[in-house]
């Protein structure tokens, strides 16, 4: 893609599932990365399979120390930062009647507060030279799931901050754009693929019959960081085999 040669990108949530994809398409662009992540084991198992062109970082996105020295690192290390993924997520919602607060607010605060705190220290360190950053939202900042309510209001936030971040931005030459994934094929959502009836559910409303790759979330990331994509701002990228057109099944049957 066009002027990845030699950036330096950071990657949170870059351990698994769409990060991880992420991480490997970038490296395969030529562009050195720092991962953040919780993931300690698989933070070094990719150091040591990518030696010299990935670094890891244990970071929680919730904590403002960790995320800026999430991009410190880049910037030492590296010279400098180009590009941030900021990936990493998880979904403890439940039937709104019966949600403990405290899982209500651990999802807002990783999802959406992580976004918050991850794209304002990447910025800072952008500014000077201009970047751009994708945030991972979801379908489900569109469309409601049964007892999806802290996850989808918390990416419905994560979009229309990508928006805001990318008004105040555009004059330091820094693009903000968002991805909102439909389903994908990956640890988070390994249950729906354990239940047979929700997956066929799934399937009845996702026109491709089919979760997405990995690699076809992380593609169109790319893109959007990338020269190709250079009037492309603020923008929310929907990758979902067309489900929104259908709706999400009614889960409240198989859950
Ligand atoms: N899998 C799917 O169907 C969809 C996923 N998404 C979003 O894509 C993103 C990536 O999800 P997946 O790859 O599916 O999940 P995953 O579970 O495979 O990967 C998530 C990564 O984030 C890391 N992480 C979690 N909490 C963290 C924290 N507080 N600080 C730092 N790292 C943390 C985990 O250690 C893990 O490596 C998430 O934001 C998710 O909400 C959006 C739409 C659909
Ligand atoms: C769309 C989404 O975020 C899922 C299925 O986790």
């Amino acid at each position: 893609m066009k002027g990845m040669d030699g950036k330096v990108a950071v990657v949170t949530g870059g351990a698994s599932g769409i990060g991880y994809s992420i991480v490997e398409q970038l490296l395969d662009q030529n562009v050195k990365v720092v991962i953040g992540d919780l993931n300690e084991d698989k933070l070094k198992e990719i150091e040591e399979n990518f030696s010299g062109n990935a670094v890891g970082v244990v970071a929680n996105v919730t904590s403002e120390s960790d995320i800026k020295n999430l991009v410190d690192t880049a910037v030492e290390k590296f010279g400098k930062l180009d590009y941030a993924f900021n990936v990493a997520g998880l979904n403890k919602s439940g039937k709104i009647l019966e949600q403990p607060y405290e899982d209500w607010k651990t999802t807002v605060d990783i999802v959406l507060n992580g976004i918050f705190l991850s794209t304002k220290h990447e910025a800072n360190a952008m500014k000077e030279n201009g970047g751009a950053i994708v945030n991972i939202s979801s379908l489900n900042a569109h469309v409601p799931m049964f007892y999806g309510a802290a996850y989808a209001s918390a990416k419905a936030g994560v979009e229309i901050f990508t928006k805001n971040a990318a008004l105040e931005f555009a004059e330091h030459k820094i693009r903000v754009n968002a991805v909102l994934p439909g389903l994908v094929k990956t640890p988070l959502t390994a249950s729906f693929f354990e239940n047979e009836a929700l997956q066929e559910a799934f399937m009845e409303r996702i026109p491709e019959k089919r979760a997405a790759e990995p690699s076809e979330i992380a593609a169109p990331s790319l893109f959007l960081v990338s020269d190709d994509a250079s009037y492309i701002n603020g923008t929310s990228l929907v990758v979902d085999g067309a489900w929104e057109i259908t709706g999400y099944p009614d889960l409240s049957k198989h859950m």
